[in-house]
């Protein structure tokens, strides 16, 4: 099982499992956690969700030899029909309060999934980054409008452009974590930060929950559209194909071929 998904206490813990291919995201996993999330919306016993990797590993982000199928010229799909969308689009709209307890890398998605939950505990080994142009990409699912307001314009360049990793020290200057813990102790900490959610009124957080994001709402879901306009005809663009050959290939992309 590549996403470890189970209830106790009032928490659903959704668990990165792939650490073979550094808990790289496959369509199936994106699907996994989807039903997982919109259930535990339908199920009053759920009062708070996890999501978790493991100590060295968060996520590397989309599976790229996923991107690489997914980017046939034929796959006339809408975004909208994808996996991945229906998981961040799940996790976007979620009413119950989201931790998020990150170790080690957390990669494209990875870090953008972050913008999208309530409590966000990073160990002292976690490292973020956005590397979305070296993809031959653009940002998605919101970071190009959420990083910018947390990080500030430079600082967000420097990520979303250079796609410059950042540590858990940076992360927590910009506001894109909560608190830095010991490698060791971030799951138990997570945990129970899960508990303390799980043991308070369910409707004052939803309204809290609800309350804290209505400002962001319209420009989150715009700017998810727009930039799902362009992701699309990225995801099949020769300079992707490039920068996906390259990672397997274990070379550096050459851009220099395309305009
Ligand atoms: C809509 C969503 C957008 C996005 O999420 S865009 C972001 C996509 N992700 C990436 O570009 C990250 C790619 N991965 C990496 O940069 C590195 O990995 C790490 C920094 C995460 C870790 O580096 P290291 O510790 O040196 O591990 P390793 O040798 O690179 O990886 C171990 C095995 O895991 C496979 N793997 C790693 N990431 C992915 C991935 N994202 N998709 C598919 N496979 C991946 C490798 O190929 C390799 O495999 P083998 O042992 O056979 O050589």
């Amino acid at each position: 099982m590549d996403i470890l998904s189970s209830i106790s206490n009032g928490v659903l813990t959704l668990e990165f499992n792939r650490p073979e291919r550094k808990n790289a995201i496959t369509s199936a996993m994106y699907q996994s956690m989807a039903d997982a999330i919109n259930a535990a919306e339908q199920d009053t016993s759920v009062r708070a969700l996890l999501i978790c990797g493991k100590p060295e590993i968060f996520t590397a982000g989309n599976d790229l030899e996923d991107f690489m199928k997914s980017a046939r010229p034929d796959d006339g799909a809408g975004i909208e029909s994808r996996s991945v969308y229906q998981f961040m689009m799940a996790l976007a709209n979620c009413s119950k309060p989201v931790v998020a307890a990150v170790a080690g890398a957390a990669v494209g998605i990875g870090t953008t999934l972050l913008l999208h939950c309530d409590l966000v505990y990073a160990a002292d080994n976690a490292k973020f980054s956005v590397p979305f142009v070296q993809l031959g990409l653009c940002p998605e699912y919101g970071s190009s409008l959420l990083l910018t307001q947390l990080a500030g314009y430079p600082r967000a360049a420097e990520k979303l452009m250079l796609g410059e990793a950042f540590l858990a020290q940076e992360a927590l200057d910009m506001g894109l974590v909560s608190k830095i813990l010991p490698a060791a102790e971030l799951r138990a900490f997570a945990e129970a930060q899960a508990a303390k959610l799980v043991a308070l009124p369910a409707s004052s957080l939803r309204v809290t929950k609800q309350l804290m994001k209505a400002a962001r709402k319209a420009p989150v879901a715009d700017a998810i559209a727009a930039e799902n306009v362009h992701f699309g005809a990225m995801l099949v663009a020769p300079e992707a194909r490039e920068a996906f050959m390259a990672f397997f290939q274990k070379r550096k992309p050459d851009f220099s071929q395309f305009a």
